[in-house]
């Protein structure tokens, strides 16, 4: 350390507490890296690597662009540490004294250009509480908006719940960090440790009523905010606890399969859910939207009068084009707040917070004249903070600059202090304008002007031609320039003194005038922030609204019951993705006595599509949206678990076939009879007859143990002959015809089993080359023809028999399921009561099962 220079011994001790962030260190002018920080900056950056004199590699970035430069490493995940000179470099003794004064990371940014206003960017903790219990909080720093919760499962969940919400960032304990840090999963999110002093300020005041568990985990966020931002929390708002049970549970795997929020192809928001139903006007709007489709409700009351609200809306045309035009005008309320919060608002945010307010009146009052009890009620609700918009409309100018600093801020007529500076200043340009007559006139020089310059001030410029015009007698020489001369007088000076020193300290008042409003306006910030929400509820309304109209949807109707009647149902997505080709409406209807659908049918024929559309049905329910379908009956949901297509988990380094079965085990151990299952092709990713076995296994599991409404859909056509065992399975197949050797896919759900599988037809769609094709058929034509010889079923009607010992099977795999005999015998093996049987009769029994094999 002693053979650094004193800064760089500053430098390195800094850096120690900062080792997992980019240490941006202020050097006059700039920001410098140095050391391994260089090196992976310069990369990431495209920023020139050099290196001092001692050989320490280092680069840097201009202090006035550096925003980007962080930005850029923010959205990447990792952290910056803005290290400040604290001290004017011209007083200090020795080295400047530095200081970190923000750490920057990616869960606590609050602005910033590659901030997406429709998207909350959350920071999380979580705490382990018992094998199968974790305590969960998240919080958005930029709008303040926290929640708590208690989720079922251990740290992969902990994981899952991250990805579903997008965080960024996870602040955990030591012990956790560790388990997290090994699930090999490619994190998406920044994990932070945070020790537990938790002596967080007036932490109470933000979890009033929680579970004690949770307090917690809401005690080390906060703590970690404040050590990082180094600033106010005043506008973060107490954390919502969140009942599990009051919301509709999907998890991770089913809501990237289902495409809610972004496509499973690129991530992209188009052919999403989110991308069917965005409407919303307002950036407060966006985010709420997506929170609520994060969190379908499960609450019938609740979704209920969502849904009274959206019907409201639907009715009036009129009301709804009012309300957006007047949304056009209100700015993220949630946002502006946070930066007065933060005490980083400058006068363009209070401008546009003046600006939003301006409009709340016109807003309530459009509500209170609707003739609607629903809405009446709604805009009562509304507190219009006409109070802060007054202060704001007498304090800030119409268009005010992007600095505070450079004045022009607050208005005439605020402060008579302020009013008497300006005059100064303006009056002094004036007198200045007097003086350069009069001088003209005292010297006779017609040209002499007076000017201005940030080095000299005020001063009389003569050319060269006329220098002999200047008064020695009260002309000081103090610039001679190529072409002129530049002079001062006593006059001039006490002049320039009197107009700068009036600009000086109007400056200094506008800006102190500003901070005090700022102040002023924190004292309201929990009631701009309530308004923020029923403006941002009111937005996702309107957009249901509009959708419904657009989309030609219902309004669903709920019972006590797990029935399920959707008629005329279609998939909103993929109905809007086909443009004007016609989508085919189909029936699900699901009754206590049948509440499990087996699908067949041709690849490509919109088994998938239709087991979607189900659950995309239920879920824009339970947001309290209107539903794709002529009408539609409904359960209340509990938990919705898809197993469907895409091996989408490959860079986890799971194999296709695990993780279909690790997802269905994840449904088949939390599901109830109040879930719905949609089980895609189970068992297809390994050998036939293995696969088979499993998905009937399932089947008769979930039949008889769970009573999910379950979807099931199959290529095996064996297992359609289960509705014979299984009382509540209905056979439905999705229908396709054949014209001139090709297929015609009907896309439509008939009764019954599917009778031919169209495969080959689609390979042939697909373009496989023709002698693959003829090749296919012929072996197909072998394959139908032994079927014919074979009369027994594959499908084992005993489910003991899916079970069978792995040593019997082996020899025989493909025989035993197959023959008829085998089938006997095992039934007969099964009967056998052991414990009732003598040595001799064991022995008969043996020689008769050796008979039956010949
Ligand atoms: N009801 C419908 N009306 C019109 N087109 C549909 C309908 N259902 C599905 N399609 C179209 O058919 C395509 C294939 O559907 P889907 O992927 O659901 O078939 P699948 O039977 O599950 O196929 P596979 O067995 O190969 O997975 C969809 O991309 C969609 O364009």
């Amino acid at each position: 350390m002693t053979t650094h220079t004193p800064m760089m011994q500053q430098y390195l001790k800094i850096k120690e507490e900062y080792i997992d962030a980019f240490l941006f260190f202020r050097l006059g002018d700039f920001y410098e890296l140095f050391n391994e920080d260089a090196v992976k900056a310069s990369a990431i950056l495209e920023i020139t690597l050099t290196s001092r004199k001692d050989n320490i590699p280092m680069c840097g970035v201009p202090h006035h662009a550096a925003q980007n430069y962080i930005e850029t490493l923010i959205s990447k995940g990792h952290k910056v540490a803005v290290c400040e000179q604290v001290e004017d470099p011209k007083l200090a003794k020795g080295v400047v004294k530095r200081e970190v004064v923000r750490l920057i990371t990616p869960g606590t940014i609050i602005e910033g250009k590659t901030m997406h206003n429709k998207t909350n960017y959350f920071i999380a903790s979580a705490d382990l509480l018992s094998t199968n219990e974790v305590a969960f909080s998240y919080l958005d720093v930029s709008t303040g908006d926290g929640f708590t919760t208690i989720l079922h499962g251990d740290e992969k969940e902990i994981v899952q719940e991250l990805l579903s919400l997008q965080a960024k960032e996870l602040i955990v304990s030591e012990q956790l960090y560790v388990l997290i840090n090994d699930l090999s999963a490619l994190h998406e999110f920044t994990l932070s440790i945070e020790q537990e002093e938790l002596n967080v300020e007036e932490a109470e005041k933000y979890v009033e009523n929680h579970p004690i568990e949770t307090q917690r985990t809401v005690k080390r966020l906060l703590q970690y905010i404040q050590k990082t931002q180094k600033r106010s929390l005043l506008h973060i708002q107490p954390f919502t606890f969140q009942r599990r049970d009051s919301f509709l549970i999907i998890d991770y795997h089913s809501k990237r399969n289902l495409e809610l929020i972004s496509s499973i192809r690129n991530g992209d928001q188009k052919g999403t859910l989110l991308w069917l139903l965005d409407e919303t006007v307002t950036a407060m709007g966006g985010r709420k939207l997506k929170q609520w489709i994060h969190q379908p409700l499960a609450d019938k009351r609740a979704i209920e009068s969502r849904l009274e609200i959206v019907t409201s809306f639907l009715e009036d045309f009129m009301l709804r084009e009012e309300m957006k035009e007047a949304f056009k005008e209100v700015y993220d309320l949630e946002r502006l707040v946070g930066r007065i919060g933060f005490g980083s608002a400058g006068g363009r945010d209070l401008a546009q917070l003046r600006q939003s307010l301006s409009m709340i009146p016109m807003i309530k009052q459009l509500l209170l004249d609707s003739n609607n009890h629903a809405l009446i009620t709604l805009g009562r609700a509304i507190v219009d903070c006409q109070d802060i918009w007054r202060k704001l409309e007498i304090a800030i100018s119409e268009n005010p600059p992007i600095s505070v600093k450079d004045g022009g801020v607050i208005n005439n007529g605020y402060n008579p202090r302020l009013d008497q500076l300006r005059d100064a200043s303006v009056n002094g340009k004036k007198w200045i304008a007097e003086l350069e007559q009069k001088e003209r006139e005292l010297t006779g020089a017609k040209s002499l002007k007076i000017g201005y310059n940030r080095v000299f001030g005020y001063y009389i410029e003569l050319t060269k031609s006329n220098i002999h015009f200047a008064d020695d007698t009260r002309y000081v020489r103090k610039q001679t320039l190529a072409n002129a001369e530049r002079y001062i007088t006593d006059e001039l000076k006490e002049k320039e003194s009197l107009i700068l020193s009036a600009e000086d300290e109007s400056l200094l008042l506008e800006y102190d005038l500003f901070t005090q409003l700022r102040e002023e306006i924190k004292a309201y910030i929990p009631l701009v922030q309530k308004l923020a929400k029923q403006i941002s509820e009111l937005d996702v309304y309107i957009s249901f609204a509009q959708v419904s109209e657009k989309h030609r949807l219902t309004k669903p109707n709920f019972h006590e019951t797990n029935a399920m009647e959707i008629k005329e149902g279609r998939h909103p997505v993929v109905e809007k993705m086909m443009n004007n080709q016609l989508y085919v409406p189909n029936d699900c209807v699901l009754t206590e006595d049948k509440k499990m659908l087996l699908i067949t049918g041709p690849n490509m024929s919109g088994k998938s599509t239709f087991m979607r559309q189900v659950a995309i049905t239920i879920i824009m329910a339970q947001i309290g949206c209107y539903v794709p379908a002529k009408s539609a009956s409904l359960p209340i949901v509990d938990k919705i678990f898809t197993r469907i297509g895409a091996a989408d988990d490959l860079a986890g380094g799971q194999s296709t076939f695990m993780i279909e079965m690790m997802e269905s085990q994840h449904a088949i151990t939390n599901a109830t009879s109040k879930s719905l299952l949609l089980f895609d092709e189970i068992g297809r990713g390994t050998s036939t007859y293995d696969g088979m076995s499993l998905a009937q296994s399932m089947m008769e599991y979930i039949h008889d143990h769970i009573g999910a409404n379950t979807l099931f859909s199959t290529h095996y056509h064996e297992l359609t002959e289960l509705d014979q065992t299984l009382s509540k399975l209905r056979n439905v197949h999705v229908s396709a015809t054949e014209k001139d050797g090709k297929v015609v896919f009907l896309h439509k759900l008939k009764e019954g089993p599917a009778d031919k599988s169209y495969g080959i037809h689609v390979a042939e769609l697909a373009q496989l080359p023709k002698e693959i094709i003829s090749r296919a058929r012929d072996i197909l034509a072998t394959f139908e023809q032994k079927e014919k010889n074979d009369k027994s079923s594959a499908v084992v009607q005993d489910t003991q028999l899916s079970f069978f010992d792995e040593q019997i099977r082996q020899p025989v795999e493909s025989k035993i399921m197959e023959d008829k005999s085998s089938g006997k015998i095992l039934t007969k093996l099964k009967k056998i009561n052991i414990s009732g049987t003598t040595p001799l009769g064991a022995l008969q029994l043996l020689y008769e099962l050796q008979n039956e094999l010949e």
